[in-house]
């Protein structure tokens, strides 16, 4: 059984926008589902409907098996959300911070105590008992508000881009919580993000999004299989071959385009396999003194700017 599934999923506002515009998903259960999208693709309006805020103007939405319009109530005990917005009291410890929202959710006094002591240990979280929430980073209120909301043992997790702003390391702990949180408590993460890596390191499977439609969703490496990038890079010993080399590049007829950064070359060619192997032997013939050459991948992000591109909207989904 899947833990979510959209069906024409229709979201129209009253002033006429329609912030989602027939919208087919499926999440798997026990997996992370990213959704990614530009600004104003509709990934706040889908996540209000998922999490029953808002309700659908049409379409179908089932949740872990039930029906989202008949079943809500029901649904609202087996999902948790953590918005963007940071909820803690910073006027409570932690510890108050967690035991408040265990009897929001009515979990009883022994089980929350042992349950919160172990999502403490669990999420690194135990060197900070000890210090007033007020005092803590954004990386770590962040981390024990995703916390507070797995005292329920929620079965979905809803998560509205849960690194924003963050430094490179609270970026790294969220990661890990987040990997423990679908590994330990089998919990099925869906999280909206602007950050390719992020999407690429953690999911299971991405769904790229645009004008509250699905441009393509599979596995980060299914979807960049999507683009056909012939790209070749060749790095040299220093930034003064770099210049040299790419001019004589350039009027190699070999290439399509040529772009440098630091001691190297990148090369457009009209076919990767066929390129590298001209670009390798011209490299050879004139005695150049390279490190290496290598047909570069297409990245999570260069397949996202390609579907997302206005100019390339083309109106069918690929589902990898
Ligand atoms: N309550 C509302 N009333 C009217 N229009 C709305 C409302 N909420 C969102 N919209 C519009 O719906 C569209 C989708 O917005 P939404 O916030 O769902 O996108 P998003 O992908 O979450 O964007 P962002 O990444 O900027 O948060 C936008 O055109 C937005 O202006």
């Amino acid at each position: 059984m899947l833990a979510i599934e959209t069906d024409k999923l229709v979201k129209q506002y009253k002033n006429g926008v329609k912030a989602l515009d027939g919208l087919n998903l499926k999440v798997n259960r026990g997996e992370i589902f990213s959704l990614l999208g530009p600004n104003g693709a509709g990934k706040s309006s889908l996540i209000n409907i998922l999490t029953t805020f808002y309700k659908p103007t049409s379409g179908k939405v089932t949740i872990l098996g039930k029906d989202l319009c008949i079943d809500p109530s029901w649904i609202r005990t087996q999902i948790a959300c953590v918005a963007q917005h940071i909820s803690i009291d910073e006027h409570l410890s932690l510890m108050e911070n967690m035991m408040f929202q265990s009897r929001m959710y009515k979990v009883d006094k022994q089980v929350a105590r042992e349950r919160i002591n172990s999502l403490i240990n669990s999420f690194g979280l135990v060197s900070y008992l000890k210090y007033p929430t007020s005092s803590y980073s954004g990386g770590v209120k962040r981390r024990l508000d995703i916390a507070m909301n797995m005292v329920s043992l929620p079965r979905i997790l809803f998560l509205d881009e849960p690194t924003v702003g963050m430094d490179a390391m609270s970026r790294k702990s969220m990661w890990e919580m987040l990997l423990k949180i679908r590994d330990e408590y089998k919990t099925t993460i869906f999280l909206t993000t602007h950050y390719l890596e992020e999407a690429d390191q953690l999911s299971n499977n991405i769904c790229i999004m645009k004008q509250g439609r699905e441009l393509a969703h599979g596995t980060s490496s299914n979807l960049r299989g999507i683009i056909r990038q012939n790209m070749i890079h060749i790095v040299l010993t220093n930034k003064k071959e770099v210049v040299k080399y790419k001019n004589m590049l350039d009027s190699t007829g070999l290439i399509k385009f040529s772009k440098t950064r630091d001691n190297s070359i990148f090369v457009g060619v009209e076919d990767s396999r066929i390129g590298f192997k001209a670009i390798n032997k011209w490299l050879i013939d004139n005695n150049v003194n390279f490190s290496a050459i290598e047909i570069v991948e297409p990245t999570l992000e260069d397949v996202f700017l390609a579907l997302t591109d206005s100019n390339n909207n083309r109106g069918e989904v690929l589902i990898c």
